[in-house]
């Protein structure tokens, strides 16, 4: 049977990041995909102009006709807007035993729109981030969560470590948003002290809205598979290393990548692409 995953997250009436982005990812690496839509937001590769929550008992609706039906095997949470969504997110994640949590903790769209209230963040930190098995913060919001300022690896290091101290059971920071121009590195730590580095070329491009929902959706789909979070994280880097590379050149702002790319360069090279994993 096919794995069965599912996503929590924001609608991108624009189609690059959230719900949209995870669909296709899911599917592109041949996983079945739910949903559970938390907030509707009309959104272009230019920006946000609209967030429009789904009332809680939306929600908790969407989660109940998943989880009476379907056999998650791993599942990924993306912009849940406020606290009252986490907190019903995460009863149902203990509700249905779901195992394999994806936390990616989405605060601020590219444009500067807050995808995240302020007030919501203690509520991630204490009800969601103890169920993750891998949390993927970006620079900043590993910073706002961890409550370090990082500036080199020692602090990358102390900020990780401070996120696995709220119980998520491994966390990878994603440098995206680091300033070397050359290498986009992300760094993955673990609760029992394992250090990685996941490393590509950086590829210089303005078509990357949504990377991060896309990252941490490939992960999602390869953890659903069976795969060790390791492999997963390498496929999920190989994945929007693709994505990156093979721009489509769609709308006039920051455009979506390109989640068609990796399957595409599989098939055309039997392998999938370079990523440098530094033990
Ligand atoms: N220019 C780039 N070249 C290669 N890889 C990149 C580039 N930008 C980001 N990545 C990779 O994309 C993934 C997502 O990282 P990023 O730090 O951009 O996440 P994010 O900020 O959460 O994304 P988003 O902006 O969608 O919220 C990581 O694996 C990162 O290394
Ligand atoms: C619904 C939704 N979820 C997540 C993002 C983050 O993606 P990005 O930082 O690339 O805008 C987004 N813009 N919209």
């Amino acid at each position: 049977m096919m794995p069965q995953t599912l996503t929590i997250a924001g609608s991108d009436s624009g189609g690059g990041a959230g719900i949209q982005a995870d669909i296709k990812t899911f599917q592109e690496l041949g996983v079945y995909s739910t949903s559970v839509i938390t907030a509707v937001t009309a959104q272009n590769t230019l920006g946000v102009t609209g967030i429009y929550p789904v009332p809680v008992y939306g929600v908790r609706e969407q989660l109940r006709a998943v989880g009476e039906d379907f056999q998650i095997a791993a599942l990924k949470t993306g912009m849940l807007f406020d606290a009252e969504t986490i907190k019903e997110t995460a009863s149902a994640i203990r509700q249905y035993g779901w195992k394999n949590l994806v936390v990616d903790p989405v605060m601020i769209a590219k444009g500067g729109a807050s995808l995240l209230q302020q007030e919501a963040v203690e509520a991630l930190k204490q009800h969601l981030l103890p169920l993750a098995l891998v949390v993927t913060p970006n620079l900043p919001e590993a910073e706002v969560i961890s409550g370090v300022s990082i500036s080199d690896e020692t602090s990358r290091k102390r900020a990780a470590e401070k996120i696995l101290l709220l119980g998520a059971a491994s966390v990878v920071i994603k440098g995206g948003h680091a300033a070397n121009p050359k290498i986009a590195e992300d760094y993955y730590l673990t609760r029992d002290g394992k250090e990685r580095l996941f490393r590509s070329p950086r590829i210089n491009t303005s078509q990357t809205h949504g990377t991060g929902c896309t990252f941490a959706a490939a992960l999602t789909a390869e953890l659903a598979k069976g795969q060790p979070v390791e492999i997963a994280i390498c496929t999920a880097k190989q994945f929007i290393q693709a994505a990156l590379s093979e721009e489509l050149h769609i709308g006039a702002g920051h455009g979506p990548t390109n989640h068609a790319a990796y399957q595409a360069y599989v098939r055309r090279n039997g392998g999938a692409r370079h990523v440098q994993v530094i033990q």
